[in-house]
């Protein structure tokens, strides 16, 4: 048997084309302010799209390009002005900085509410606490594609490989929310591939190309694949073996093609979303809160967007 192909660029368009119908609903257009410090190629690409599918769908974006040697203070205080910017709803510092800036303290700076990353230490108590506000955008957008593959997560057996602030644990936390036996395994694992093998759902997320080896995974399981990883000679691959997957798995998503865009989505789904909190639109219904997988969370997960007024 070979394993469905989850396709993300779909899934990511219709949610997109949904956000939209949203925002246009809306008297008044939400504000989206990215900040890109420094030239880092990938970083660059991914702002751009970013800007792309945030004016696509209406959203009032914006980028701010700064030098890379942006002072940390001088970052400080550009995040301040827009946190005091009333037509501003969401604000997202594109990662990885450069170095001589603490990213811990320029996320900190940033209001919660305008937090569209949800990388805000409130925010991500407010996940692990399983009442979540903005949700960080990858593991919201697993969800999404979870429900998309029509895979059961109430009482499945959840594996998130990987443990990073962005992905690993706020994935797990969600998966849990959502009723997942859930684990993390990481580096220091042991039998880390006898972990993986009892999963129904896999979700690859350590930057490793092509880890994960068909010998991983449990027949007829979820595969989701959050690496991005260039191979020297400049392929883009996840950290599964997709070719060796395919006879084992039941559902995968490809690299590229995967959960990438759906990461774009989610950030414009947390834009409204937070624009309709501050603006003190009516919160209700959602692209997200139409997915059964996320019912134990609903209301609270993923975009409670404004409904059209
Ligand atoms: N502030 C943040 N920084 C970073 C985040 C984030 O969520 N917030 N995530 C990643 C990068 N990222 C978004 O910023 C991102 C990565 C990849 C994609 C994507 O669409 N990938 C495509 C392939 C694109 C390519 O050719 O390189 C795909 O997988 O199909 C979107 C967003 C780190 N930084």
């Amino acid at each position: 048997m070979t394993a469905r192909i989850i396709d993300g660029k779909a899934i990511a368009a219709a949610l997109r084309e949904t956000i939209a119908t949203r925002i246009a609903a809306q008297p008044y257009r939400p504000g989206l302010a990215v900040i890109l410090v420094g030239e880092d190629a990938a970083s660059t690409v991914y702002v751009r799209n970013k800007d792309r599918a945030a004016k696509a769908a209406g959203l009032n974006a914006s980028t701010i390009r700064l030098p890379a040697e942006t002072s940390q203070a001088s970052l400080l205080a550009t995040i301040q002005s827009l946190n005091d910017d009333p037509d501003i709803d969401g604000i997202l510092v594109q990662l990885p900085l450069p170095p001589h800036i603490a990213t811990d303290a320029i996320i900190r700076a940033i209001d919660p509410a305008k937090d569209v990353d949800g990388f805000h230490p409130d925010n991500v108590a407010a996940l692990a606490l399983g009442a979540p506000s903005l949700v960080p955008c990858t593991p919201s957008g697993v969800m999404h594609l979870l429900h998309a593959a029509g895979t059961n997560i109430s009482g499945a057996r959840a594996v998130v490989l990987g443990r990073s602030n962005i992905v690993g644990r706020p994935m797990a936390a969600l998966l849990l929310a959502a009723d997942a036996t859930t684990t993390i395994a990481h580096s220091r694992t042991a039998n880390l591939p006898d972990e993986c093998r009892r999963a129904d759902i896999l979700i690859a997320a350590v930057g490793r190309a092509n880890m994960v080896t068909a010998d991983w995974i449990n027949p007829g399981a979820t595969i989701i694949d959050v690496g991005i990883n260039r191979t020297p000679d400049g392929t883009l691959t996840g950290d599964v073996d997709f070719a060796a997957a395919l006879p084992t798995a039941g559902a995968i998503t490809p690299v590229p093609g995967g959960v990438g865009p759906m990461t774009i989505a989610c950030l414009l789904d947390n834009t409204l979303l937070a624009a309709g909190r501050r603006r003190g639109s009516k919160a209700g219904g959602s692209s997200s809160g139409a997915i059964p997988a996320m019912k134990s969370i609903a209301g609270t997960f993923g975009s409670s967007a404004p409904e059209p007024r």
